[in-house]
């Protein structure tokens, strides 16, 4: 898999083996984004992985049109992704864009320059990344979710997978009125044939096959991205 060359270089992407939709999570997410998410990187000792944050954002812009189609009751929840994943374009745009190009660049660059409130809200309170690791939490909720989607059967419930996906990880971090209102959206989904039906990637079984690509690469990801916080003790950015 590693590339001999000292050049960085990208999983190949194979052509989208499974159907995509409007909603498109799955082509975005698994088939188009997440294959590229894992940059390989040659050092002389060792292999390192880096996640390239243009990918890493437009995974989580399919992501945000899929919970849009299904309903306007999830709208404070996307809302509020949207307007961090807009957060992390507006640096990769700005004149320091070329910093952020990795979750790893970014975090060396922002710790260096201290352009990070460490301990307490202060004059970044929106740096990337704090707004990156809200996002990143978020993720192991779907790796849960999409886990439990995966392992499912015919009759079972997807707002309890959610739910429990969501108690299980981002729930928390989130007060009172927050968990309140997320478990009353939940409600709101569609059972299960009508959510697979809405991924639009194709028959159940395709569904699940997919899924049993997508979730590896998400658990990835999201491992990558826990050590490189944990190492730099990041995780409870206020
Ligand atoms: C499929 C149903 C989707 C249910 C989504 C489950 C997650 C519930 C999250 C509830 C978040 C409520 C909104 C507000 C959150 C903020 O307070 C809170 C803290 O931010 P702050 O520190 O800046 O104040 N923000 C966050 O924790 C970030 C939340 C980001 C949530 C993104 C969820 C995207 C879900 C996309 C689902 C797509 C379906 C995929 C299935 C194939």
């Amino acid at each position: 898999m590693c590339s001999l060359s000292d050049s960085v270089t990208l999983h190949p992407i194979p052509p989208p083996a499974f159907g995509r939709g409007e909603a498109g999570l799955l082509y975005s997410f698994a088939s188009f984004s997440l294959q590229r998410f894992l940059v390989e990187k040659k050092t002389q000792q060792h292999y390192g992985r880096e996640i390239y944050m243009e990918h890493y954002v437009a995974g989580w812009k399919g992501l945000i049109k899929l919970l849009n189609s299904l309903g306007s009751v999830f709208g404070f929840i996307s809302k509020d992704a949207a307007s961090k994943t807009q957060i992390l374009m507006n640096f990769l745009d700005s004149k320091n864009g070329s910093e952020y190009a990795t979750v790893q660049s970014m975090v060396k660059f922002e710790l260096d320059n201290e352009l990070v409130d460490v301990n307490k809200k202060g004059i970044y309170p929106e740096s990337g990344c704090r707004t990156l690791l809200r996002l990143h939490r978020a993720l192991r909720w779907l790796e849960l979710f999409l886990d439990r989607l995966r392992t499912s059967k015919e009759d079972d419930k997807t707002s309890v997978m959610c739910r429990e996906a969501y108690n299980e990880s981002l729930a928390h971090h989130h007060p009172f009125m927050i968990r309140k209102a997320a478990g009353l959206a939940f409600y709101s989904l569609p059972g299960r044939p009508g959510f697979l039906e809405v991924m639009n990637v194709g028959s159940p079984e395709q569904v699940v096959a997919m899924l049993g690509e997508a979730v590896p690469l998400i658990s990835e990801v999201y491992t990558i991205t826990e050590e490189l916080y944990q190492k730099h003790n990041l995780l409870d950015l206020p």
